[in-house]
């Protein structure tokens, strides 16, 4: 069978941005896949296409078994999109939500739907409430029952978790898993937190600066450019030298960073070589996601382009 999502070299051009640079990955049927990286990355541009609101400046991709550029309706009929920002109406109760999505989508027959999934969801007996007074969770149930109210084969969720409290993500985690075993449904989500992509996604694909510079199963990614990092805030002047017998080094802002295969065993000796310098913190992380992107990039996603003012913006919209 083919895949749920097919991505062939596509390309995207925001004038002299170059967004996208030939990327190209498959989404397999009942698959949970990650795009995971930093703002300005191109996730959301990659959503954007495949959802048919934003052409590719060259490049194929085919959605639930249709060309999103040349069959643009019949792509929309087969996925559901959840965007980071919250899409419910607070003035609306639950089930007006609904009826307004079932509108949206030209639907005739979706009460039944729509009841069986706010069942589904545990928020039947509140159907009749303004949304404004729902807990975050419970709109994140809301906009899921919207997404699936038309059956979709994908769901398309753009930073699912932004801004969300740490339960409330891994409550949305669970749903996710949920609703992906149940309905079936095939799910592409972007992310920049390493923890959601590595205990949700099947399998990811990194993207940095509009390119996939890695792809495959956390623990595949994990084995292959995984390394423990000793992480050393100092004050003093540091001989990089010294150290690069430990493993790869990196000295950059008071901090040194060296990749290593057993930091455990090293981390006495690389100290014994920094006695000169006043040390004020050491931290051992051990193979993780980030040392996966530490590895491929220099530069860990928390320190790559987090945008801490979109972020707050996005949090300002989604709270409105
Ligand atoms: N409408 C637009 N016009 C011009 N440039 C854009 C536009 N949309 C995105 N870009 C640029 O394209 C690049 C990729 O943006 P995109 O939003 O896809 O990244 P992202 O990984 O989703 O990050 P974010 O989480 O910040 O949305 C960035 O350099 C961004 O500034």
């Amino acid at each position: 069978m083919e895949s749920a999502v097919i991505v062939e070299n596509l390309t995207k051009n925001y004038g002299d941005v170059l967004a996208l640079d030939h990327i190209s990955f498959e989404v397999k049927h009942g698959e949970i896949f990650g795009l995971l990286g930093p703002n300005g990355a191109g996730k959301t541009t990659t959503i954007k296409i495949l959802t048919g609101l934003t052409k590719p400046t060259s490049g194929r991709a085919i959605v639930a078994g249709f060309d999103v550029i040349k069959q643009p309706n019949e792509v929309k009929k087969r996925i559901g999109w959840i965007a980071a920002e919250v899409i419910v109406d607070d003035d609306l109760t639950a089930w007006e939500n609904l009826e307004l999505q079932a509108k949206l989508e030209g639907l005739n027959d979706w009460k039944d739907r729509a009841s069986e999934l706010l069942k589904y969801f545990g928020i039947y007996e509140f159907k009749d409430k303004q949304v404004g007074k729902f807990s975050t969770g419970m709109r994140k149930k809301l906009e899921i029952s919207m997404a699936l109210l038309h059956s979709p084969e994908v769901i398309f969720m753009d930073e699912p978790t932004i801004g969300l409290d740490v339960s409330t993500r891994k409550a949305l985690w669970d749903i996710i898993r949920q609703i992906n075993k149940d309905f079936g449904v095939s799910v592409l989500l972007t992310t920049h937190y390493m923890e959601e992509a590595d205990m949700l996604c099947e399998r990811i694909a990194i993207i940095n600066k509009g390119k996939i510079i890695a792809l495959g199963s956390p623990a595949e990614l994990k084995e292959k450019y995984g390394t423990d990092v000793i992480e050393i805030d100092y004050e003093g002047k540091t001989d990089q030298k010294k150290l690069e017998k430990f493993g790869e080094v990196i000295v950059y802002n008071g901090k040194i960073r060296i990749k290593t295969n057993n930091a455990e065993n090293i981390i006495a000796d690389v100290l014994k070589q920094l006695s000169d310098l006043k040390i004020k913190a050491v931290r051992i992380n051990k193979t993780s996601l980030d040392t996966v992107f530490l590895t491929l990039t220099g530069t860990t996603l928390e320190e790559g382009e987090f945008d801490a003012r979109r972020f707050y913006m996005t949090i300002r919209r989604a709270r409105r």
